[in-house]
């Protein structure tokens, strides 16, 4: 049984008609931040979710987390659906299910010190009721990932970007959870204390039996980390598969564009450069059809008007394209 199993999942926003639409009697604005959404994770693994900015994985990640509640669908967590958990409920499970967020500056509250930030699941799950025994595992956690018993009395503003993230990292892992949400945790770091952060991430997964969904914009990233990768556009999974299947030989032409754009470990000069159309279009007015076909290379009739479904290419590697069988790699061959 998978640790965490999302069955089609979706969150829009909105809906709620403002002034103007309630006098017309026009319908409210939705945002399909994510639409239909099915994926598994194994425990253990680590799950890369790939996209550019405003495709949904944030949403996505919080909506897993019910941090907000899903429009429809459901997540089950070993073997508990928690779309369907009573508050109380939530709160415990809360303790198995973490997440990291991107921007350890806006994450931290300023007011609190790090012995207070660390230590507040551990008073809200009753996982320890004194002072001192709070302060002996929030003193262990922050050892563990970095920082000095000096310092859990200092406030966020006097920490650096990597320190502050080590902080967030304490909080999520101090109620000892199974799976995290890793939200972009290196995104916003100087280029230099990603690789310690990303190099932290992994040795506390096997030291602590974690299973993450790792959320990144930057391919190398989850090529480097991931065992499976998801890649996310427009709120919908075009493909999913093994990372090495994946690097190897993408199959959708989003993918394909994604991957266009990370250095070769091998130049072989052949590699095509693929340039995509404009921007990722609005989650308020996604495109009829495959929502890709806007900005497609490889888009014909049919793109425009019909969904794609999603095919399985080879176990456990899927992907939703209508030209998925003339095997076309943008990667090698002229844009058309
Ligand atoms: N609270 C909200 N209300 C309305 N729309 C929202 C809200 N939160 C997110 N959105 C919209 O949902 C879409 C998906 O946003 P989301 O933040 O999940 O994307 P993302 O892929 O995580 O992007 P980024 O990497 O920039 O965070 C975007 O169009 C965003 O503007």
């Amino acid at each position: 049984m998978s640790l965490l199993s999302v069955e089609h999942l979706s969150k829009f926003y909105g809906g709620k008609p403002g002034l103007t639409a309630r006098l017309t009697g026009a319908p409210g604005l939705v945002v399909r931040a994510v639409n239909d959404v099915s994926l598994t994770v194994e425990r253990g693994e680590i799950l890369g979710l790939i996209g550019e900015s405003g495709c949904g994985k944030s949403t996505l990640g919080r909506a897993i987390l019910r941090l907000s509640e899903p429009t429809a669908g459901r997540v089950v967590f070993d073997g508990q659906d928690i779309t369907a958990l009573s508050p109380p409920a939530l709160k415990a499970m809360r303790r198995r299910m973490q997440i990291i967020f991107q921007d350890p500056y806006a994450s931290l509250n300023p007011r609190r010190t790090v012995a207070e930030i660390v230590g507040l699941p551990l008073r809200l799950h009753g996982i320890a009721r004194s002072s001192d025994e709070i302060r002996h595992m929030v003193g262990q956690i922050c050892e563990r990932v970095g920082l000095k018993a000096n310092q859990l009395d200092r406030y966020p503003h006097q920490f650096s970007g990597g320190q502050r993230q080590r902080i967030g990292i304490a909080r999520a892992l101090v109620s000892t959870p199974e799976f995290i949400v890793c939200d972009e945790p290196v995104s916003a770091l100087d280029v230099s204390i990603q690789a310690q952060i990303i190099t932290l991430l992994q040795d506390l997964k096997q030291e602590m039996g974690l299973t993450y969904l790792f959320i990144s914009h930057d391919i190398s990233v989850i090529g480097y980390l991931a065992d499976r990768v998801a890649v996310m556009y427009l709120g919908e999974i075009v493909e999913m598969g093994q990372v090495e299947d994946i690097l190897a030989r993408p199959r959708h032409p989003y993918t394909q564009s994604l991957m266009s754009a990370v250095p070769e470990l091998e130049p072989t000069g052949r590699r095509n450069r693929v340039r995509l159309k404009g921007d990722l279009p609005s989650p308020l007015a996604p495109p009829p059809g495959c929502k890709f076909h806007t900005r497609c290379p490889l888009a014909i009739d049919i793109c425009r008007k019909v969904v794609p479904v999603s095919e399985t290419l080879a176990p456990g590697h899927t992907a939703a394209c209508h030209r998925l069988h003339e095997n076309i790699s943008l990667l090698e061959e002229p844009a058309a």
